[in-house]
């Protein structure tokens, strides 16, 4: 098909804030504790319970190929209530792993456990993330990973992961400095190898680590016994894992745009279920909004954010919460100064070159935005309306969203890609708008 028969890519107008908002943000479970959770129930001893779980693309997938693999899960009274019955890890199955990370980085391993091949392939977009870390890791642990299209290891999706019904498992190094999935993956099915795991990152950076200590925490919640006393180092024991009945956090990194939203427009959003102790990087986000020209208040698991309408600039690392960077980069490219965000270079294996995508996109609107080797440099212009690109990055489109908020015009291409943590992301943008004074 030629460009000028190519029809052009449906656009949300997002829209403008009228007035101060004053709006209660209900937000949906963690994808990072759903996906967690999950995978840890369907390789527990016993049946076990998800409350408040995710219900959006990533965790979907994840549901599916569980269940392609062996567990049965079933919802309850609500979609967020599910009830997982572990089974043997079944191969001889196809899993999609779309474009979440979390389901092409946790479920390798898992299929290392599984009684057949296990082939995985996703979207086009996720077929350029990197994969080799894990793969080689499972290789050096003596499981066959291959593709037909290389004699080598796969570096990317597609690859078949050749289940024996067990792994010896024992000591691996693994570089995570692209991403801290490697290390959580290999982690979750540990407690089912036969002598666990003890994995050492050799990498010069390790980004997330809120996300490893997740992944850890979730792990000694079920009985598995973890030793990550020692730096870059974790030992998980071979053992039992207990079937449980959890409640999921709301998603803090989901939550950031809507809270944001505050500082642009002026005026209040509350967030309730905020948790007073989590291993969740969004836990940043109130005290980086307060640098940034907000206060915020934390009282009865309410928390709420209050802005002028005035964004100042921020020199910071995400190092530990990449995942945030789209909605600060947007709060940067409306502040009163210039903004630096660094320790963020492994965003370019995200769902897009994010740093890419957000200078991009930044520019286009008549921002000024710059890559640096580990981050972006922002400095305010006045900005005018345009289509933004999201190339299926649904944190592409919560920005945009955000910039929107003051910028009459912007188009917001495949806001649906949203779907993939926050599948009601313009009913929800819409209600905490409407609901302002
Ligand atoms: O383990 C997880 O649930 C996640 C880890 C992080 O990945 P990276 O370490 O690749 O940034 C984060 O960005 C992603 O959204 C979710
Ligand atoms: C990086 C992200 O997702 P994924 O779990 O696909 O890596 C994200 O949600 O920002």
């Amino acid at each position: 098909m030629t460009s000028s028969t190519t029809a052009p890519a449906p656009t949300w107008e997002a829209p403008l804030a009228g007035a101060p908002l004053d709006a209660t943000v209900e937000v949906p479970g963690s994808k990072s504790l759903t996906n967690r959770l999950l995978v840890l129930a369907a390789l527990a001893d016993a049946p076990g319970t998800l409350r408040g779980a995710l219900r959006s693309r990533d965790a979907d997938l994840m549901i599916r190929a569980l269940r392609q693999l062996g567990a049965h899960i079933e919802e309850g009274d609500h979609p967020s209530t599910l009830h997982v019955t572990p089974g043997p890890v079944t191969g001889g199955v196809d899993i999609d792993t779309g474009l979440a990370g979390t389901v092409m980085r946790f479920l390798p391993p898992f299929a290392a456990l599984a009684d057949g091949p296990v082939r995985f392939d996703g979207d086009p977009e996720a077929r350029v993330r990197p994969m080799l870390p894990v793969l080689a890791a499972l290789h050096a642990l003596g499981v066959s990973v291959h593709d037909p299209s290389t004699a080598d290891l796969p570096t990317h999706l597609p690859f078949t992961v050749e289940g024996r019904g067990g792994v010896r498992g024992g000591a691996v190094d693994v570089d995570a400095s692209e991403s801290s999935q490697f290390v959580s993956g290999l982690l979750l099915a540990a407690p089912r190898f036969e002598r666990g795991l003890t994995l050492r990152h050799i990498g010069a950076t390790l980004p997330s680590l809120p996300h490893i200590e997740m992944t850890v925490a979730t792990l000694r919640d079920v009985g598995v016994v973890v030793d990550d006393s020692r730096d870059g180092m974790w030992d998980v024991s071979p053992g039992p894992i207990a079937g449980r009945d959890v409640r999921v956090e709301p998603d803090l990194s989901n939550a950031a745009p809507f809270l944001a939203a505050a500082l642009v427009a002026g005026g209040t959003v509350r967030v309730p279920g905020w948790p007073t102790l989590t291993t969740q990087p969004g836990a940043m986000v109130p005290e980086l909004l307060e640098r940034m020209g907000g206060t915020f208040t934390l009282a009865d698991g309410v928390l709420t954010v209050t802005g002028t309408g005035e964004v100042h600039g921020i020199d910071v690392d995400l190092h530990a919460g990449g995942e945030l960077a789209p909605t600060f980069a947007a709060l940067a490219a409306l502040a009163d100064s210039p903004s630096r965000l660094r320790g963020i270079a492994h965003l370019r294996g995200h769902e897009t070159d994010r740093l890419a995508a957000l200078a991009r996109e930044i520019t286009r609107l008549g921002g000024q935005a710059e890559e640096t080797r580990d981050g972006l440099v922002i400095t305010p212009r006045p900005l005018r309306g345009d289509v933004v690109r999201t190339y299926a990055d649904h944190r592409m489109a919560t920005s945009a969203a955000l910039l929107g908020l003051r910028v009459p015009g912007v188009l917001v291409e495949n806001v649906g890609t949203t779907a993939k943590t926050l599948p009601d992301f313009t009913g929800m943008w819409l209600a905490m708008l409407g609901s302002a004074a």
